[in-house]
C-alpha cells in the first residue's frame, strides 16, 4: 500500500463526519440557508486566492518542467476555473457573485486553515510537507461529491452543478500530489512521515471546520 493510500484510509472517518454534518446535508436537501452559502463564498474566495499563491511557492521547490507546467495550470484552475462552482452557489443565493464576496474576511476556521498550509510552505524545503497540507482540498471535495452522487439523485437540486463540478476533474491533480508525496515518503525518516500524516489529517479536519464555520456564520469576536 502506498503512503498516500494509508493517509486516505485514515481520513475516511473525518470525511464521513463532514458528509453527515449540516452543511453537506443542506446541500443534499437543496435547502441550506442562503446566509451559510454567502458566508462560505466570502471565505472561500479569499482562501482560493491564497491557495493559488501557495502553488507559486511550490513551483520554487520543484525542478521538473512538466511538474512546473502542471502547477501553472492549477493556478489558472483555482483563479479562473473554480469560480464556476462558486457561480452555482451565487445563483442559489440569488445575488451577484461579486457583491456577495465584497465583504469577505478571514473568519476563524478559514484563517487557521490557510496559516497551516503557509507554515509548512515556509518551514520546510521539501514540497511534500506543503502538498500534504494541500491535498485534502481536492481529495475531501472529490470524496464528498462522489459519495453524494452515489447515494442521491440530485435532479432538480439547485446545487447539483456544485456537486458535479467536484465529482470530476480531481483525478489528475490527485495523481500528481500522490506521486510527489509517495516519492518523498519512500526515502524519508519515520519522523518526517509522521509530520506528513499529521498535516494531511489536520487539513481534513480544517475542511470540516470550514464548512461548520460557514454553516454557523462564525466570525472573530474582536
Ligand atoms: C476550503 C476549500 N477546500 C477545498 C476547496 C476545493 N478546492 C480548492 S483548491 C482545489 C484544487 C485546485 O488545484 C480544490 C479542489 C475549496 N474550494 N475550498
Amino acid at each position: 500500500m502506498m503512503f498516500t493510500d494509508e493517509l486516505q484510509r485514515e481520513a475516511e472517518p473525518i470525511i464521513n463526519a463532514i458528509y453527515h454534518d449540516a452543511f453537506i446535508q443542506g446541500i443534499i436537501k437543496g435547502d441550506i440557508s442562503k446566509d451559510a452559502i454567502r458566508h462560505y463564498l466570502k471565505a472561500d474566495h479569499l482562501y482560493l486566492n491564497e491557495f493559488a499563491k501557495i502553488y507559486s511557492l511550490l513551483i520554487a521547490k520543484l525542478d521538473d518542467q512538466a511538474d512546473i507546467r502542471f502547477l501553472l495550470e492549477q493556478i489558472d484552475f483555482v483563479v479562473n476555473g473554480e469560480v464556476t462552482a462558486h457561480y452555482t452557489m451565487a445563483d442559489y443565493v440569488g445575488e451577484d457573485y461579486t457583491s456577495i464576496i465584497a465583504g469577505g474576511e478571514w473568519y476563524p476556521a478559514s484563517d487557521h486553515y490557510i496559516k497551516h498550509i503557509y507554515y509548512n510552505a515556509f518551514k520546510y524545503d521539501d514540497a511534500s510537507f506543503t502538498i500534504c497540507a494541500m491535498a485534502p482540498c481536492p481529495y475531501v471535495y472529490q470524496q464528498l461529491a462522489l459519495k453524494i452522487k452515489e447515494n442521491h439523485d440530485l435532479t432538480g437540486n439547485p446545487l447539483k452543478d456544485w456537486v458535479d463540478f467536484y465529482a470530476v476533474n480531481m483525478d489528475e491533480l490527485m495523481g500528481h500530489l500522490n506521486r510527489w508525496v509517495n516519492r518523498f515518503a519512500e526515502t524519508t525518516t519515520e519522523q518526517n512521515k509522521a509530520i506528513l500524516r499529521r498535516n494531511f489529517l489536520e487539513s481534513c479536519v480544517h475542511e470540516r471546520r470550514f464548512f461548520a464555520m460557514s454553516y454557523h456564520q462564525e466570525t472573530w469576536d474582536v
